[in-house]
Parts: structure tokens; C-alpha cells; sequence
């Protein structure tokens, strides 16, 4: 147990970023809820304790200072208005805020003016019509936006895209550009002095995100084709060399993107590479 006193982090209780938030601090270590209905929980090991809240107000808590640290999407942090700040991307919970009408295509976000534009996310909407000189009626409604327009209370709407099924769904369209785009992410409260732990913490979660985004590649190659096997896996630091027990020929290791990796094993076999290997990463800490 450490001597520090606990740092309290907020975690969505429900919602598309709950169970993603959980699986990553489970990953990253910490001890974390097995029942959905738990509030809090205590990790004494780490000395950390988790608060579990609607992924909306949990930028409240951590603007109050009330909590240290907490887990929000991105448009929930910039749509509260509250005196926080992002810390560190975390990969999950990607999505798109847009607006959309009925026959999109003829649509343009200068057509607001004077409209209605139905969204639970009025702060954030509000914000980005202000910017642009536009003045619309923002309907402000706790969900399933995408049936305002059929039912008459709105003319447009201003929501949380994700594969754009829901959208389609309700016989609208997209038009305008993204109002913004979304991840989950860890915040802090803005003008405030780091909380003690946050390092950790941040190295473990960019742990979690590097092994999972990243895969080891180890192979070998001739010395002569040491130089254009390594622009290929330059690594992200530095590639990773060793001699190898045949004669004029080195074994070299490197991170290389996952997504990359079909492509980056065809180019290191075309350059004369062998015994092309592909692992993952279990964990690390860089
Ligand atoms: N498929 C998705 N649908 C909606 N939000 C998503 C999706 N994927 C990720 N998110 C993100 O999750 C957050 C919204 O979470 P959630 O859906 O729990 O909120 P909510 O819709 O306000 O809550 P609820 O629907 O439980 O009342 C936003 O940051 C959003 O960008
Ligand atoms: O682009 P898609 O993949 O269809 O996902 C986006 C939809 O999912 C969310 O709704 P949610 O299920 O959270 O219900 P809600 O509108 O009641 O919040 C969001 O508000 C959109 O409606
Ligand atoms: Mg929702």
C-alpha cells in the first residue's frame, strides 16, 4: 500500500464507453468492479479508487475537483463546459459529431439559420454555431434524437455518429463537415497541479494502448541489407541489432504498427530478410 493519499478517478458507470473503460484499467492493473451495480471501489494495491458515474458528469466532478481524474468521451468534456482538461487519447469510443436532415445532400450548415436542431449535446452545438454566425433553436432532448424530425419537433439534428446505422435508420442524412471528432479520454481538472499518481497511471494506460497497437517483429538479414531492412522497421525508438551465429549476418527486433504488419513482412522478405517473425505485445512500459 502506498503512503500517497488515494487518487480518486471517475469511470463511466453505463453507456458505449463503460465497459471499454473497465477492460482498459483491467489491463493496465487495476483492480476493477465485477458487479455493475458497485459505486466505488477501492484498489489499495495501486492506491487508487474508483468512482463509477454517468460518463456526463463525470467532467463535473473532475472540473469541482471533487475527483482527480476521470474517464469521458471527448464531446461530453467540450459539451459540459467544465473547468477540465484532456490528459491522454485512449483509443476506444471513436465516433463523429454531425449534424443531419432529411435529404442531406441539399443541406448546408448555413441553412440553420433560424431552424430547429434537436441534440443532447447543446453546449457543444451551441458553440459551434456561435463560431460560424449562425443563429438556430436548439432543442434540447436526453436521447434518440434522430426521431425528432418524423415527429414534427425539429428540422435537423446534431448528434453522435457512429457506423451512421441509427441515422439511416430515421431516414436522415448526413451534411456539413464534423462539428468535431470524439475518443474517450482521461481528464484532469484544468489549472490544477498534477495529481500524484497521474504519471503511473498515464505510463500504464499508454502501455495498454502501445500493446495493443503494436506488434514485435524479429527477423534476419544479410549485413549488406541491414540498412534498407531497418528504413523499413526503423522501430520507435531505434531497431533493435544482434550478431547472429552465421557468418555476415545480423538478427534485428522492432515495434512496428499492427496494421502495417502484412505489408511490412512482404518488404522485409523482398529485401532478402528471413525467419520473419510476428509477436505481440503483452505489455509494456516504454
Ligand atoms: N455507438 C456509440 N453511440 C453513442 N456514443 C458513443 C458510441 N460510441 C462511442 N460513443 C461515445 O460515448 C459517449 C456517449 O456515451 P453514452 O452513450 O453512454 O451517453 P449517453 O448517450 O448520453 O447516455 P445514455 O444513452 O446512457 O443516456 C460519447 O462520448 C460518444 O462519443
Ligand atoms: O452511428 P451509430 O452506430 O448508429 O451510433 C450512434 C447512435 O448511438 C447513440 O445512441 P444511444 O444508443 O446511446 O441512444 P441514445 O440516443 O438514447 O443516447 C447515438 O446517440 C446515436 O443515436
Ligand atoms: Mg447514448
Amino acid at each position: 500500500m502506498s503512503e500517497r493519499p488515494l487518487l480518486k478517478i471517475a469511470v463511466p458507470n453505463k453507456g458505449s464507453l463503460s465497459e471499454a473503460s473497465t477492460e482498459m484499467l483491467r489491463e493496465a492493473g487495476y483492480r476493477q468492479r465485477h458487479d455493475t451495480k458497485d459505486l466505488v471501489l477501492l484498489d489499495e494495491d495501486n492506491g487508487v479508487e474508483f468512482y463509477y458515474l454517468r460518463p456526463r458528469d463525470i467532467a463535473v466532478y473532475v472540473g469541482e475537483g471533487t475527483l482527480d481524474l476521470g474517464i469521458t468521451g471527448r464531446d461530453m468534456l467540450i459539451d459540459s463546459a467544465a473547468a477540465a482538461v484532456e490528459v491522454l487519447p485512449l483509443g476506444f469510443g471513436g465516433t463523429r459529431f454531425r449534424f443531419a436532415a432529411p435529404g442531406g445532400a441539399s443541406w448546408t450548415v448555413a441553412n440553420l439559420a433560424g431552424k430547429r436542431i434537436a441534440t443532447s449535446y447543446a453546449g457543444l452545438v451551441r458553440e459551434y454555431l456561435d463560431g460560424h454566425g449562425i443563429g438556430a433553436r436548439l432543442i434540447k432532448l436526453d436521447g434518440a434524437v434522430e426521431s425528432s424530425v418524423r415527429l414534427g419537433v425539429a428540422d435537423a439534428v446534431a448528434d453522435v455518429v457512429e457506423t451512421g446505422s441509427t441515422l439511416k435508420r430515421a431516414g436522415l442524412e448526413l451534411f456539413g463537415e464534423a462539428i468535431m471528432t470524439s475518443e474517450a479520454i482521461l481528464i484532469q481538472r484544468a489549472d490544477a497541479p498534477e495529481p500524484a499518481g497521474l504519471g503511473r497511471l498515464v505510463r500504464r494506460l499508454t502501455g495498454v494502448l502501445t500493446a495493443r497497437n503494436y506488434y514485435m517483429v524479429e527477423y534476419n538479414v544479410p549485413e549488406q541489407k541491414l540498412d534498407a531492412a531497418c528504413a523499413i522497421t526503423p522501430g520507435l525508438d531505434a531497431p533493435t541489432m544482434s550478431p547472429l551465429a552465421k557468418a555476415g549476418w545480423l538478427a534485428v527486433r522492432a515495434m512496428i504498427p499492427r496494421q502495417d504488419a502484412p505489408q511490412i513482412m512482404d518488404r522485409l522478405y523482398d529485401v532478402g530478410a528471413d525467419a520473419i517473425l510476428v509477436t505481440n505485445i503483452v505489455a509494456c512500459r516504454l
